[in-house]
């Protein structure tokens, strides 16, 4: 399928509100990157940043997406043009595979690697994930993605452990969930193209059987002993009612998408379900996490 390939600049507090957008109009993949750096996609394994502007690169079908009238729609968002705005059409599919070369295997916590398709393990005896994320959000590359990795290594995850990874982009949580002991994980997302990576990580990491890849719905209650959602703040928030009562009591949960100034309100939100512990931080993002209370 031909991409048309969106690039923009916008302070770091827009962009939730520009991500949102691009989302609703359709873009099948969001990355973020230092507005300096056109070669990351995704920040570089183990960097901490801290952004006052970040570059946005949104990828569409070519075939729905009015570059002109998606400039107007963030226009409206922003309050002016945007900046550094280029639009580029992608014929092969480049900018999927074009980060990989970039990738690498990375460590998160204690037990675990993350190891692009197709690399070597650089530690056998290691947990090691092995990670093609396509077209979906996923890599470990971004902060959000590296606290909640860190965060489930440090976890004790068992053969009765029953995972939810909401918002499960490349599978990549989910994946590294199961790999690290949870029994069964269910995987949700609303994109079908990251539900498709999903499953095909889970495959490649033997865990298919494990994972069950869904579309959003309700989920059952209680039905979760540990919950992690990487999402954004806005979509924590209208869910809190929602993501809180899957997680039975005593239950572990995960919220990250989360920037620094957006903590106090996510923790509102969650924190009459849940006892919440500080907030864990990479550079601008954070990961709230707490325990359902019984
Ligand atoms: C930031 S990515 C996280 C991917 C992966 N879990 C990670 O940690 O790298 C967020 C994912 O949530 C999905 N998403 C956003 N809003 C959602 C919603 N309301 N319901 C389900 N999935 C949603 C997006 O499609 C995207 O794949």
């Amino acid at each position: 399928m031909p991409h048309t390939q969106i690039t923009l600049d916008c302070a770091q507090s827009q962009v939730p509100r520009v991500e949102a957008l691009l989302e609703a109009l359709g873009a099948l993949a969001i990355t973020l990157s230092e507005p300096d750096d056109e070669e990351i996609l995704e920040p570089g394994p183990g960097e901490q940043r801290l952004w006052s502007h970040l570059r946005l690169t949104a990828l569409f079908d070519a075939a729905t997406v009015d570059p002109l009238r998606l400039q107007a729609r963030v226009a409206e968002v922003l309050g002016a043009p945007p900046r550094g705005w280029r639009v580029e059409r992608l014929v092969d599919r480049a900018w999927e595979r074009a980060w990989m070369d970039d990738f690498h295997p990375m460590r998160f916590g204690d037990r675990l690697w993350v190891v692009p398709w197709g690399q070597t393990p650089p530690a056998a005896e290691a947990v090691n994930l092995r990670l093609d994320p396509g077209l979906a959000f996923g890599t470990g590359t971004h902060p959000t993605t590296a606290l909640c990795l860190r965060w489930l290594d440090g976890l004790p995850l068992q053969a009765d452990t029953r995972l939810v990874d909401y918002g499960c982009g490349s599978g990549i949580l989910a994946v590294a969930g199961c790999l690290l002991g949870a029994g069964h994980c269910t995987a949700v997302d609303n994109d079908p193209q990251a539900r498709q990576a999903t499953a095909d990580n889970a495959r490649r990491n033997g865990v298919g059987e494990r994972i069950r890849v869904q579309g959003p719905g309700p989920l059952p209650r209680a039905g979760a002993d540990v919950l992690v959602a990487n999402i954004l703040a806005r979509v924590l928030v209208a869910m809190a009612g929602e993501l809180s009562p899957s997680v039975r009591p005593g239950g572990r949960i995960a919220l990250s998408g989360i920037l620094r100034g957006q903590v106090d309100q996510v923790r509102a939100c969650y924190s009459s379900w849940f006892e919440m512990e500080r907030p864990e931080y990479q550079g601008d993002w954070a990961l709230l996490a707490g325990t359902r209370r019984g």
